[in-house]
């Protein structure tokens, strides 16, 4: 029978399949970070168990370490921060798993060491607590978030109990238009979609402008697709893939590289196999993006207007109604007549250095709005070397932006970069819930050129008018 990617990868994992499809799933990588495990070690501690495959299993703190350049000095961090991280240091050591404390310079968000440390690999199955697991889909991998019991199940066992999910096929025909990015691709989905519309499926992400798309790009991509309801996003592996892949650390050598590519090029979906659902989006229809809401679903073109409660039904007007007076904003303003007081680059969606090029091409030369917080802040420390080598944090710099010390930061409200109520962000990341950068702080998410673009207009800008 013709298979899905999707299917090819579980199949290849069951362990074992109970009558009503439960099934014991084998796990290849196991990504930890300090927020969702100190409760699964200390599980592990009671039950005297040791951690299965040490091997397999790398651990990085991420979401509660400030990022300026005096962070070693714990004095930084708040208590509850303070105690997750020095638990993980603890746990790393004692269970003799792999590990990328803060003074190293491979230290970084989760999702951006995996894959830049060779773990990420086709045909894996990896997971981690965290739902932004999805980003490593783009390797052609079944990747996902798991729950801090899961998570003790995974140490203690290497594998997770899992029902398959339904196969829903994301086609992006043709290529994408200058100043669109893969940002704008995934936002574009989620728009279109909502927040439920992959709810139950693994959405494989196909079509010329997928194909087209960076390694970068292609986890920009997957790394929503938890926002789109989906229990992971991937992409089929293919040239770009295996280049990236090649000469990581912990990618495979020699023979064993020479064996893994030949499976990993037999990992793509069959002509003819079953998705339950199809939804295909033109790339050239696809504009620069901005969210005006609080829920990622609630975008638009950079060159719309902010919609009205009345526009919508249902449930969803009275929810427009709150996102709007949540987030300030009068039905009928143009997006591009909202003013911004704070610029974050960074995520595990966009703090890559792919996303820092395309921010620093629109800043080059140029600065920042007077008055504008603006930070840079680097997926990896390894990313953060790049962009110095390359001039960008000089490009940075000089523009007025802050050039930080990578981590999780404002993405979300765990560390000390934070927004103040009513303070308005551009933000590269991937969430806009209320208070998600600091209580009562307003988000629009968007790519790193449009959040470059703001920077310098003080605005919502559209990158297109700028170049
Ligand atoms: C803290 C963590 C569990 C959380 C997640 O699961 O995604 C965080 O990374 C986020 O982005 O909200
Ligand atoms: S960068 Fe943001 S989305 Fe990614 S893992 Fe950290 S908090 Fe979650």
């Amino acid at each position: 029978m013709a298979k899905t990617l999707y299917d090819k990868i579980w199949d290849a994992h069951v362990v074992h399949e109970d009558t009503d499809g439960t099934s014991l799933l084998y796990i290849d990588r196991h990504l930890v970070h300090e927020v969702t495990s100190p409760q699964a070690f200390e599980g592990l501690r009671m039950a005297g168990r040791t951690v299965r495959a040490p091997e397999k299993t790398i651990a990085v703190p991420d979401h509660n370490v400030p990022t300026t350049l005096d962070r070693a000095n714990a004095a930084t961090m708040t208590e509850d921060s303070r105690i997750q991280v020095e638990a993980l240091d603890k746990n790393a050591k004692e269970f003799g798993i792999h590990y990328y404390p803060v003074s190293d310079v491979r230290q970084g968000i989760v999702h951006i060491v995996g894959p830049e440390q060779g773990w990420t690999l086709p045909g894996m199955t990896v997971v981690c607590g965290d739902s932004h697991t999805a980003t490593h889909g783009a390797f052609g991998a079944l990747a996902h978030g798991i729950g801090t019991s899961e998570v003790e199940h995974v140490l203690a066992t290497q594998t997770l109990i899992q029902k398959k999910s339904k196969n829903m096929k994301v086609e992006i025909t043709g290529s994408l238009r200058p100043g669109v990015t893969a940002k704008d691709i995934t936002m574009a989905v989620i728009g279109q979609t909502g927040t439920a519309g992959g709810t139950g499926y693994v959405i494989e992400y196909c079509g010329q402008a997928i194909e087209e798309l960076s390694m970068e790009g292609r986890m920009t991509v997957c790394n929503m697709a938890i926002e789109g309801g989906a229990r992971a996003g991937l992409i089929a592996p293919d040239e770009k893939t295996f280049a990236y892949c090649m000469g990581r650390p912990h990618a495979p050598k020699g023979a064993q590289w020479e064996a893994a590519l030949a499976y990993w090029k037999t990992l793509k979906t069959d002509e003819g196999a079953h998705f339950d659902k199809v939804v295909t989006i033109a790339g050239e229809d696809i504009a620069p993006l901005v969210t005006w809401g609080t829920s990622p679903e609630d975008v638009l073109p950079i060159t719309a207007t902010v919609p009205s409660p009345e526009d919508f039904e249902g449930g969803k007007v009275e929810a427009a109604r709150r996102s709007l007076a949540y987030m300030g904003l009068e039905p009928g303003q143009k997006l591009s007549d909202v003013t911004v007081d704070t610029v974050f680059i960074g995520s595990c969606t966009n703090g890559r250095i792919e996303d820092l090029r395309a921010a620093a091409a629109v800043l080059k030369g140029k600065k920042i709005k007077d008055g504008m917080r603006a930070m840079v802040v680097p997926g990896s420390g390894l990313v953060r070397a790049q962009a110095e080598e390359e001039g960008l944090a000089d490009i940075f710099k000089e523009a007025g932006f802050e050039w930080r010390m990578a981590g999780c930061s404002m993405c979300l409200a765990m560390n000390p970069d934070q927004l103040k109520p009513e303070e308005r962000c551009i933000s590269t990341s991937n969430r806009n819930f209320e208070g998600r950068q600091g209580r009562g702080g307003r988000t629009h998410l968007a790519s790193p050129a449009m959040a470059a673009a703001a920077a310098i207009t003080g605005r919502l800008t559209d990158v297109r008018e700028l170049n």
